[in-house]
């Protein structure tokens, strides 16, 4: 036992202060992101675990939250999309008191070069990592659009924030997705989406309700579809049978915030949040939106 631990309430209070902890650190951290941008928009000339070439950005962005969370008391792990493997901060993630925080620091940083909207993804977990989306304890995202928000799910609900002044600024509470859907956006090149996610999306299109929406960086899509009502995707694809997008990084937090505010998540036929990890890289078929269309999704796959 650590000398925080203590008996289970102890536990449980110091925990919910690293929490607090991360979130300021996310939030705090977001103008310093979003002002790093500038003069950080071209490649740093190496590859990312996922075998995609990073941006200078993406490396400032993971540096500076690797510095900032990892030097919390009480963060035991601190894993990125950026980094091969999990950095150990002290302690276990396993203790009652610590948690281990994952990270997309720079979410659709291919919208660097044509200035368009990106995010940072983040979840906190309460095992080490690689673990599945039922173990986190918060989750969350910053967008960098027009305005600096940020959509938080914790305690089993999400708020809205906008990040402009010293504190953040509630803009919404109890956020819930609209039930009756008005976005979609699907990721991946047409010609290689399988037949039955092909004949799904036909559907979705053909709808006289529906709108388009695909910006390429998923935190813009998602807060689209969060706000609206709809859905988005990065399915499997014909020769990435897994998608694109990582289980740690960006579907489990992505799954655990939608379903909080009372959406479904899945990966073809179950929620994100029963997938088990095998590592921390993983990628998984990705599908977050109102409940009907994901049954929908689960029942055109099957
Ligand atoms: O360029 P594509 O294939 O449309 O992919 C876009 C998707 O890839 C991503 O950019 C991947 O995220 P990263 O930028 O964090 O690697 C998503 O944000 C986005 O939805
Ligand atoms: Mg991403
Ligand atoms: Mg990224």
């Amino acid at each position: 036992m650590s000398e925080r631990d203590g008996d289970g309430a102890d536990a449980e209070r110091d925990r919910a202060a690293t929490v607090d902890a991360i979130v300021d650190v996310v939030a705090d951290s977001a103008e310093d992101i979003r002002s790093g941008l500038v003069g950080r928009r071209g490649k740093a000339g190496r590859e990312n675990p996922s075998g995609e070439v990073q941006a200078e950005a993406d490396v400032y962005a993971d540096d500076l939250l690797e510095e900032r969370l990892s030097a919390i008391d009480g963060v035991a792990e601190y894993a990125s999309e950026e980094r091969a493997d999990v950095i150990d901060c002290g302690g276990s993630a396993a203790d009652p008191d610590a948690v281990a925080v994952a990270v997309d620091p720079l979410d659709g940083s291919s919208n660097l070069e044509p200035n368009n909207t990106m995010g940072t993804v983040f979840a906190v977990y309460d095992e080490p990592l690689p673990a599945p989306g039922t173990s986190i304890v918060v989750s969350g995202w910053v967008l960098y659009g027009p305005i600096t928000t940020m959509a938080l799910a914790r305690d089993g609900t999400v708020t809205k924030y906008e990040l402009s002044g010293d504190e953040p600024t509630v803009v919404e509470e109890d956020v819930t997705i609209p039930d009756d859907p008005l976005v979609y956006g699907f990721g991946g090149r047409v010609p290689d989406w399988p037949d039955d996610f092909a004949d799904f999306a036909r559907a979705v299109e053909s709808d006289p309700s529906h709108k388009l929406r695909y910006g390429g960086a998923m935190i813009g899509d998602v807060n689209q579809v969060l706000t609206y009502g709809g859905i988005f995707a990065y399915p499997a694809l014909d020769g990435s049978p897994r998608g694109k997008l990582r289980l740690q990084f960006e579907g489990n937090p992505i799954g655990h915030l939608v379903e909080t505010a009372g959406g479904r998540s899945s990966d073809g036929s179950r929620s994100l949040l029963s997938v088990e990890p095998n590592e921390l890289h993983d990628r998984v078929p990705l599908h977050v939106g109102t409940a009907e269309l994901i049954d929908r999704l689960e029942a055109t796959l099957e």
